[in-house]
């Protein structure tokens, strides 16, 4: 039987620079990991395009998939709703393949309930004031917004403990390097080629 993919996490605070770092290592090693395209109610930014960045739904399509369970987890974030298919993330996993999704805090504490052999990444920026001025200077977000994103940062760094680990986004280059380096370690530390090698000693 073939191997479950790994599961692994990307978390952090709005505007850390989640988007930007996964973005990177998909540009990098595309055929590695699958990425988990969310659903959202939130409205397309400039140049977004359903099904690639997110698959676009009205409130009452995305309570409609709630209600059928066919959400991995969802949250309310900053007013809309956001959340992982279910079916993409058990389908994929089965086929061997590792699956990467891009969450905030409270939707990773729920999938950390329902797959607690799951990699979770907490992507953490340098510092309170980088944070907002990374928020602002994305310039999509009118001030309201601004303040409300940083409040709930605030309570999300707060989850970092809940981690396994965290790993600063002082530079993109940096950040990709240590998060690919942590898969690979997940990897030879979860794969056991023990017991392989023992069947083909037997063998000979
Ligand atoms: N729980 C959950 N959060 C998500 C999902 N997809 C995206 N998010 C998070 O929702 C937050 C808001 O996303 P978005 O509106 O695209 O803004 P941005 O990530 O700050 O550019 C970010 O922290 C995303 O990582 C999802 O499927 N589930
Ligand atoms: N290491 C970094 N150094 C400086 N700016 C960054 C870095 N990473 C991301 N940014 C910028 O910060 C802003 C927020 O990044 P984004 O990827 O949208 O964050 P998130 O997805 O976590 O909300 C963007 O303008 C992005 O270009």
């Amino acid at each position: 039987m073939k191997e479950r993919g790994l599961l692994i996490v990307l978390s952090g605070p709005s505007g850390v620079g989640k988007g930007t770092v996964r973005k990177e290592i998909f540009s990098q090693n595309d055929a590695n990991f699958q990425y988990s395209i969310s659903m959202t109610t939130r409205k397309p930014r400039a140049g977004e395009v359903d099904g690639v960045d997110y698959f676009f739904k009205s409130r009452e399509e995305f309570e409609e998939l709630i209600k059928q369970e066919k959400l991995l987890e969802w949250a309310e974030y900053v007013g809309n709703y956001y959340g992982t298919p279910v079916d993409y993330v058990e389908q994929t996993l089965s086929e061997g393949r590792d699956v990467f999704l891009e969450i905030e805090v409270q939707g990773a504490l729920q999938v950390r309930k329902a797959f607690p052999e799951g990699l979770f990444i907490f992507l953490a920026p340098p510092s309170l004031n980088e944070l907002k001025n990374r928020i602002v200077t994305r310039g999509t977000e009118s001030q309201e917004l601004i303040d409300n994103r940083m409040k709930v940062a605030k309570e999300e760094i707060i989850m970092m403990d809940a981690y396994d680990y965290v790993v600063e986004n002082d530079r993109v280059d940096l950040a990709c390097e240590r998060i690919n380096a942590i898969v690979v370690a997940e990897h030879c530390r979860r794969e056991r080629i023990a017991p392989r090698y023992k069947k083909l000693l037997e063998v000979e």
